[in-house]
């Protein structure tokens, strides 16, 4: 990679990038939202293989980052995993309605009780927020970030540490402040947040066009084969 590798997308670049993607770049948003749970289900079975244990718990956010979660979740049921779906802030929009009855015509369990379930799953998938969280993390999820942050079940994180701020990283204290997840996927290019993430990182972002990652001044990494990601230090050279 160049010397573009280190730059990280801010928030507001991240949003700008998706607005371009679905207008110039003509994707429509189940397209990106498909590659990005795609790619989150590859990360799982890299870190995470079935005879690691398949329950996979997956905590759904209201937005975008819970469709990841939402798409993921339909991928891993089909490599064999067994997913359990927390997700408490149902959207009304179409596209989650459709991606949650896809799950539900899988037979995928949807529960309430987030620690319950955490009590029994042998990885968390963390979908709640991503670029466009901000500010302290309202109900019900307070609980849910320091579930995730005692546990010993590993996590994977998607796009964000949900409760991280996307410049500056986890809160100084409170809620989300002791919460470092394992595994981390940036989805298309890293965020600032990266240089305070301690675990394995990956990039999920084979679609961008080179015209796209000059415009935002970020590398697409080279992926191999059939994978959607690649694993690349904190920083986003490729390992
Ligand atoms: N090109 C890309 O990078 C793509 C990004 N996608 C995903 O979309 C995400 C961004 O999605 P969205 O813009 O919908 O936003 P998010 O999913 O990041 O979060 C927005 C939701 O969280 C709620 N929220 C924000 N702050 C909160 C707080 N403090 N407490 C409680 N709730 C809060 C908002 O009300 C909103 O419902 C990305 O991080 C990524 O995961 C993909 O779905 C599509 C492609
Ligand atoms: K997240």
């Amino acid at each position: 990679m160049g010397a573009g590798a280190e730059v990280t997308l801010g928030a507001k670049a991240a949003a700008a990038l998706d607005r371009e993607l679905m207008s110039t770049g003509a994707f429509s948003i189940d397209q990106l939202m498909e590659l990005a749970g795609l790619s989150v289900s590859q990360v799982v079975y890299r870190v995470h293989p079935l005879n690691k244990g398949r329950r996979v718990l997956v905590a759904v956010g209201p937005g975008n980052n819970g469709g990841d979660g939402l798409v993921a979740a339909r991928h891993l049921r089909h490599y064999g995993y067994q997913p359990t779906i927390y997700y408490p802030k149902r959207s009304k929009n179409e596209l989650y309605q459709r991606l949650a009855k896809q799950l539900e015509d899988l037979d995928v369990l949807f529960v309430d009780d987030f620690p319950k379930a955490l009590s029994s799953a042998d990885h968390v998938v963390d979908a709640i927020f991503g670029f466009s969280f901000s500010g302290e993390v309202r109900e019900p999820f307070p609980a849910v970030i320091n579930a995730m942050a005692e546990t010993q079940v590993p996590v994977t994180s998607v796009d964000a540490p949900s409760s991280w701020d996307i410049e500056e990283g986890p809160p100084k204290s409170g809620v989300g402040s002791n919460f470092h997840p394992n595994f981390l996927i940036s989805l298309t290019a890293p965020k600032p947040l990266v240089k305070h993430f301690k675990g394995r990182h990956f990039i999920g972002g084979r679609f961008v066009t080179p015209a796209i990652a000059a415009k935002y001044d970020f590398d697409v990494p080279e992926y191999e084969g059939l994978d959607q990601v690649v694993e690349v230090e904190p920083r986003g050279q490729k390992l």
